[in-house]
């Protein structure tokens, strides 16, 4: 299949590109940026040096000429780019009859009204809100392998969803909110210049209290309410939630690792038992690791991603493959 992706000189469209290029099934047609950007013409690779060879492809302007190019040679068309642009991008190659996976969170909520709330702007096209598939790899397979537009789950839902939904699943979960503390590295801010992405500024410190676009979208899809408070560290790669649960009275250990069974033989899950999850442990991994320990009816669940492989390259790639009827981990596992 013949890959187009747009805002490749990012962060995660430069990771999504490597991954394209080593995959055995894949091929890609086409490197876009904006039309007005200032990397329009340079090799991938010059911007990223660890892809020589690999990437040696010009960025091209999404000009019109690119769009007929696109019309005309792609199947799959990913969209690396903000919630603005994958919003406005995703109709025009949806109506050329592509299939697109936009990693923003452009068509992830199903409700517009939560566009206006916690994006800040008014969702132009409701209608795809309803048709669009959310991305979560594991748990949505069957309707991601049949759907026209991928909403490529948020970095710190993925992570949030794949240690809560076993407990949701199985009834264990107390009507109290969970509450999720995550931290997450820079590149989750992207590559553009910002001052409070700056070398210099960058400590630990909270952000998006109450308000992240996250909550809806981890609370959404958990059918249980979150309290959701990212963090910005002083480290490039990865996301370290800890999440604290409230059990129903009763339940025992022996029910919360059963419930954890639903994603044993996940090929992109490693389930850690009492062993912790560390940044380390998945930074250049495509793996979401999950650990957990319970006093009483208290649970604390701890996962890690990299927020460019599992929290949004990787995923893409392998909804892609789910979409192509490929195992989701094919061109994944050794990355
Ligand atoms: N970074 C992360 O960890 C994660 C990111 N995401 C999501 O993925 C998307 C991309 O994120 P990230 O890679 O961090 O972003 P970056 O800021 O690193 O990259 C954005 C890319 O989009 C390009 N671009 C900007 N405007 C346009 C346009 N109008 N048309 C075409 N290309 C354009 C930029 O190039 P130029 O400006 O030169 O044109 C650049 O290539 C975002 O929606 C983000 O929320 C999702 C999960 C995790
Ligand atoms: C550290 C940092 O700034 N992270 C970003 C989240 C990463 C991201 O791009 O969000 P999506 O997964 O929704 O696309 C943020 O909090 O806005």
């Amino acid at each position: 299949m013949n890959v187009a992706i747009i805002g490749a000189s990012g962060y995660s469209g430069a990771e999504l590109a490597s991954l394209v290029a080593k995959h055995p099934h894949l091929t890609i047609v086409g490197l876009f940026v904006s039309e007005g950007s200032q990397d329009q013409g340079k090799l991938l690779s010059s911007l990223y040096p660890e892809h020589a060879s690999l990437l040696d492809l010009p960025l091209q302007p999404l000009s019109d000429a690119a769009y007929k190019h696109i019309a005309a040679n792609a199947d799959y068309v990913c969209l690396c780019t903000d919630h603005h642009v994958s919003v406005e991008l995703a109709p025009k190659f949806l109506d050329m009859g592509k299939k697109v996976f936009d990693l923003s969170g452009g068509y992830r909520l199903h409700a517009a009204s939560d566009y206006d709330t916690y994006y800040g702007f008014s969702h132009p096209y409701p209608d795809w809100l309803d048709k669009a598939q959310y991305g979560l790899a594991e748990w949505y397979s069957d309707d991601i392998s049949q759907a026209e537009l991928i909403a490529v789950a948020g970095c710190y839902p993925t992570a949030a969803l794949n240690a809560l939904k076993p407990l949701q699943n199985a009834g264990l979960l107390s009507d109290q909110p969970v509450i999720i503390n995550a931290v997450s590295g820079v590149t989750g801010a992207g590559r553009k210049a910002a001052i409070n992405t700056h070398f210099c500024e960058v400590s630990l410190a909270p952000y998006g209290l109450f308000n992240h676009r996250h909550t809806p979208e981890i609370s959404q899809y958990l059918g249980h309410p979150v309290l959701f408070t990212p963090h910005l560290g002083n480290f490039a790669r990865g996301i370290l939630e800890t999440i604290y649960v409230t059990l129903k009275p009763g339940v025992t250990p022996e029910q919360v690792d059963a419930a954890y069974q639903v994603l044993a033989n996940a090929p992109l899950i490693r389930l850690k038992g009492k062993v912790m999850p560390s940044i380390k442990g998945v930074v250049n991994q495509p793996y979401v690791d999950i650990g957990w320990q319970q006093q009483g009816n208290q649970l604390i669940v701890v996962a890690a991603i990299d927020n460019l492989l599992k929290g949004a390259a990787g995923q893409a790639l392998q909804c892609m493959n789910l979409v192509s009827h490929w195992p989701g981990e094919l061109g994944l596992k050794g990355v």
